[in-house]
């Protein structure tokens, strides 16, 4: 798939949003269509080692304002506590019409709307790093004044590196606490299990194979299969066997509960963002 967009300004191209361009570009997007900014010279320099077209604010104050005029699509990929300096900066440069996705959690739509002049639409995601790679699941939810256009250009961007859930903006916090958040969960569940197979007498690199190399199995066994994760279980778990003994173990942490436990916690956080 080749994505094509309008000319793009990605104010902010750091974990996440530079995952989205490596998404964006492995997908094809031609490089000379996205102008960059970042706060840090050294991380501009970085992108345009790589044939970028990237200006640091420290070195230019206008880099925001130059970025975005012009621009039909303006991605915002800054700390949630700098979308609305960014945003007034840039407010008076935004071309009319423009859309302005943030991928910031607890920036609210109305915050963001409250800034921008009249026709410019506004959409936030909520996207994972693995959308670097080709498998990325971003929710999105459109703002009062984002029509099908916006949500679908907004939306290209994400779906040209993985899958998009759009859902209405009270639920993106929770979307956030699973998906956004997730991809911590799976890296601490990975350390925490070489850990453990370290333990066993195995080496790093074993642990390492064994562990990756099963989640990683375990996952396309489930998309080739079809069958649900509880009878894929039930199949490795031989009645009177060794994996029963496990299985209930881990049982007895009571993972659902711990799980929804977590994402309340992500939620609360966001909460205070939203509210700060
Ligand atoms: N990390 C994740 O997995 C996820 C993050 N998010 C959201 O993504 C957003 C960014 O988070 P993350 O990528 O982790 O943060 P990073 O710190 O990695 O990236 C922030 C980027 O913003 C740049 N920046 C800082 N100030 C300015 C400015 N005034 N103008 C232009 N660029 C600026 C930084 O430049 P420099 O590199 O020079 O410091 C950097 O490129 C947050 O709002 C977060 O809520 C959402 C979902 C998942
Ligand atoms: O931790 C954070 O605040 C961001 C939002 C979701 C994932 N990372």
């Amino acid at each position: 798939m080749t994505i094509a967009l309008p000319r793009t300004a990605m104010l902010g191209v750091g974990s996440m949003s530079g995952s989205v361009l490596e998404g964006l570009l492995a997908a094809g997007l031609d490089p000379t269509t996205v102008t960059l900014t970042t706060r840090s010279e050294q991380s501009a320099a970085a992108w345009r080692e790589r044939g970028l077209d990237a200006t640091a604010t420290e070195t230019d104050p206008d880099a925001n304002r130059e970025a975005v005029r012009g621009a039909g699509l303006v991605v915002l990929g800054v700390k949630p506590y700098l979308v609305g300096e960014v945003l007034d900066e840039v407010a008076a440069s935004l071309h009319p019409g423009a859309v302005v996705v943030s991928v910031a959690v607890g920036t609210t739509l109305a915050s963001m709307e409250a800034r921008v002049p009249a026709g410019v639409r506004v959409v936030r995601a909520l996207p994972n790093t693995p959308i670097g790679v080709g498998h990325g699941v971003t929710g999105v939810s459109a703002g009062t004044t984002a029509d099908a256009e916006a949500v679908a250009l907004a939306s290209s961007v994400f779906t040209a590196s993985g899958q998009v859930i759009e859902v209405p903006e009270a639920q993106l916090d929770a979307l956030s606490a699973v998906s956004g958040s997730g991809p911590a969960y799976v890296f601490l569940l990975v350390e925490q299990w070489q850990q453990a197979a370290e333990a066993l007498g195995f080496t790093p690199e074993q642990a390492a194979t064994m562990v990756q190399g099963t989640i990683r199995g375990a996952v396309e066994l489930i998309a080739a299969s079809g069958l649900e994760p509880a009878d894929l279980r039930r199949a490795v778990t031989s009645p009177k066997g060794t994996t029963e003994r496990a299985v209930a173990v881990l049982q007895d942490a009571d993972l659902a509960g711990t799980f929804t436990r977590a994402s309340r916690a992500a939620i609360a956080r966001a909460e205070e963002i939203a509210a700060s």
